[in-house]
């Protein structure tokens, strides 16, 4: 559904690539914990996914598409393929729950009727029912997120992308989110979610992918995560310390 040959993509010529050689495949119905420190290259994988940025060598194809080779006006109907979630939920603010996720299939033609039928069956999925004439900002966090995932799922994308979906939320909130995305998957959309968040991929046992540096360390069915290694300066920091705690002793 989603491979990365050889795939590397360098911001500015003079930096660190923020992904490096990186070589990958996401099969149909699969779901994927991107894992791995702020700067390790996740939100730039899931990027190159959307064709928000271009790799600068190597190449990326979606469902079996070169998406190098996809011509700017067929780039929307790439995207329609593709349903996105974020930490910041980024719903409408004026508009109602019903209203924002209506709002994802009026953009793309669907008729009135479709969108009565369809937007409350997939409040339903989120586990919303009843909150369609809600404001944002009359729902907790949690209600949110369910809110942008149904505008996510709303057209029926063959691939879910979610970057950091649970990082706002508390643990018991998160978790519940976790079997929404779950769910969604169980039903035949391939997932893939960007997180740092330990205790949720350990909660979950799916495929973890950990990048570091922009490199894959690590690629693992049903895997854990342990989080970020301590960041060498901080080491450093400590081992003087000790050393001048001994010297004054
Ligand atoms: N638009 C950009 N221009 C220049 N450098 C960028 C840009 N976006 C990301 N980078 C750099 O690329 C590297 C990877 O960033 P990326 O956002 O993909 O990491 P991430 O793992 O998603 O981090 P986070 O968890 O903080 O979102 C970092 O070094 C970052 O500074």
């Amino acid at each position: 559904m989603i491979t990365f040959d050889n795939v590397t993509k360098l911001y500015d010529r003079n930096s660190r690539p923020a992904l490096n050689s990186v070589s990958l495949d996401v099969d149909r119905g699969e779901f994927v914990f991107l894992v791995g420190a702020s700067g390790s290259g996740k939100s730039t994988f899931i990027r190159l996914i959307m064709k928000e940025e271009h790799a600068t060598r190597g190449t990326v194809y979606v469902a079996g598409a070169n998406v190098a080779r996809i011509p700017s006006w067929r780039v929307p109907r790439l995207r329609r393929g593709i349903g996105v979630v974020f930490q910041d939920f980024r719903l409408l603010p004026n508009k109602t729950v019903f209203a924002n996720v209506a709002f994802a299939m009026q953009v793309i033609g669907r008729s009135r009727a479709v969108i009565r039928d369809s937007v409350p069956e997939v409040l339903k999925t989120v586990g919303l029912e009843g909150k369609d004439n809600r404001l944002p900002h009359e729902l907790s966090g949690g209600e949110q997120q369910r809110v942008a995932i149904a505008r996510a799922i709303v057209n029926k994308p063959g691939i879910l992308l979610a970057d950091e979906p649970t990082g706002n939320l508390d643990p018991t909130t998160s978790l519940g989110i976790m079997k929404v995305l779950d769910r969604i998957n169980q039903n035949g959309t391939t997932v893939v979610m960007a997180t740092h968040d330990d205790d949720i991929v350990n909660a979950m046992r799916k495929r973890v992918v950990e990048l570091r540096n922009g490199k894959i360390i690590r690629d693992e069915q049903e895997g854990i995560y342990l989080g970020e290694p301590e960041p060498a300066g901080e080491a450093d920091n400590l081992q003087t310390d000790h050393r001048e705690s001994g010297v004054s002793e």
